[in-house]
Order: C-alpha cells, then sequence, then structure tokens
C-alpha cells in the first residue's frame, strides 16, 4: 500500500484530487464514491476544478435503508449537494434505500457494478474498520448486501440526524468483493477518531474482524491519512 501522509483533511482531500485527475488523464471513467466527512474536501477541490465530469460514471458505495434521495440524510442526497449538483456525470448510480424488494435491489446492484468496473474506489473508513458498511464479521466474498448496523457505526453517524433514534438502524452496501475488484483504491482517513483502524488496518493481520484490513490483499491501494489518524503508527 502506498502511504500518504498529509497535514490534514485538506492537504488530504487535494491529494486525492490529483490522484483522481491523473487516472483520468489516463482514462479512468468510472469511479466508485463515498460519503461521510472524510471525501468531502475532495469533492469541494472536483468542484472548483474546471474538470468536466459529463463523460463519467459514478457507482455510489452505500445507502441508508428507509432514506429517500430527497431526504437530506439520505446518501443520494449528500452526492447530490456534494458533488452532482455541481458538477454533472453522465451517470450516477446509488443503491435505493427505497426499494420495495430489497434483495432484488442487491441483486440490481451487482449489475450495476459489474456493468460498470470500478476503475477508481473512494473510501473512508469507520472507527470500527469498516468500509462501506460493511462491518466486522461480513464475509471477504460478500457482494451488495442488506447490513444491520452496529451501534458504534449508528452512534458515530448521529451528528448528521436530530436525534439517535432517527438514524436508520439498516442500509444497502456494496460487498468487500466488489469493493476488492476495483483497478485502483484511494483511502482516505482524518482525525485521532480513525487511528486505531488506521493501526489495524495497516500493521495488523487480514480479518474479516476489521474490513479495511483486507485491502492489504490489494495491489494498488493509496491510504491517505493525516497526522492524527498516523497517531498509532
Ligand atoms: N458508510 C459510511 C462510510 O462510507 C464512511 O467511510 C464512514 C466514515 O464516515 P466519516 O467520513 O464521516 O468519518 O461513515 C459511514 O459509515
Amino acid at each position: 500500500m502506498d502511504i500518504i501522509r498529509v497535514k490534514n483533511a485538506d492537504e488530504g482531500g487535494q491529494k486525492a484530487f490529483e490522484i483522481i485527475k491523473n487516472g483520468i488523464a489516463n482514462g479512468a471513467d468510472t469511479f466508485g464514491l463515498a460519503t461521510g466527512s472524510t471525501p468531502e474536501t475532495m469533492y469541494s477541490y472536483m468542484v472548483s476544478s474546471d474538470m468536466d465530469f459529463s463523460d463519467k460514471v459514478s457507482v455510489n458505495l452505500d445507502e441508508y435503508v428507509g432514506l429517500d434521495g430527497n431526504d437530506e440524510q439520505s446518501y443520494r442526497y449528500f452526492m447530490n449537494q456534494h458533488l452532482f449538483n455541481h458538477k454533472p456525470f453522465k451517470k450516477t448510480y446509488v443503491p435505493d434505500g427505497k426499494a420495495e424488494d430489497l434483495d432484488a435491489e442487491c441483486k440490481r446492484y451487482d449489475d450495476v457494478i459489474a456493468d460498470n468496473p470500478i476503475d477508481i474506489q473512494v473510501l473512508g473508513i469507520g472507527q470500527n474498520g469498516h468500509i462501506g458498511f460493511n462491518e466486522p464479521g461480513t464475509s471477504f466474498d460478500a457482494t451488495t448486501h442488506v447490513v444491520e448496523l452496529t451501534e458504534s457505526t449508528v452512534n458515530a453517524n448521529k451528528r448528521y440526524f436530530d436525534k439517535v433514534e432517527d438514524v436508520p438502524t439498516r442500509a444497502l452496501t456494496m460487498g468487500i468483493r466488489s469493493i476488492m475488484q476495483s483497478k485502483k483504491i484511494i483511502l482516505m482517513a482524518f482525525g485521532k477518531a480513525k487511528a486505531d483502524a488506521v493501526k489495524g488496518m495497516l500493521e495488523g493481520e487480514v480479518t474479516e474482524d476489521l474490513p479495511a484490513s483486507v485491502l492489504q490483499n490489494h495491489n494498488d491501494v493509496a491510504v491517505i491519512i493525516d497526522e492524527e489518524a498516523a497517531s498509532q503508527l
């Protein structure tokens, strides 16, 4: 893994943006995208650039079950606000959290991923080492599936909701197997709360107990970490 140490989230977002830019110069046209506070600076750099993404495709990692794209807490809404409303893409995919048949939606999303192989996948990391919404214990062979979120994840994400009871307890997520099929992966982690997960991911054993550790088995990963996230290394 290529470990890129930066001062803060702003510099990290800039580095990630440069990797995206170089990727595009080398033919990348399908991007696996992530939500959360971590990639926000990268999206800002994309939005304020003069780049055109109108022939690019995006495939997002995950969505809360029960939230519709107009809901301000949905990941579809987040993506529209932070990127797509400013920089239109040719096509943007996010799992449908309101699908009546969630199993069928998982199958449909696997077809989307198969039809749009990801050139560059952007990831954040949860405090417990989750990627996307693949919580500890998820099989490395998983494809798109419905997950019951752990208490740690619900608590970490409650800051976006009025009260903790409003945080959905289930989500649809791309599986680890699909994430690992991306040609290139950029994982960003900023802040002290991520330090233990970052240490486990980089220095621990490869184990389903810490999903991000699977990235040790991928041959093209850039890990962008700030000083606080690197503080346990
Ligand atoms: N499903 C998302 C992940 O994709 C994200 O990496 C994680 C960390 O979020 P943040 O970047 O806000 O710390 O939160 C959520 O669980």
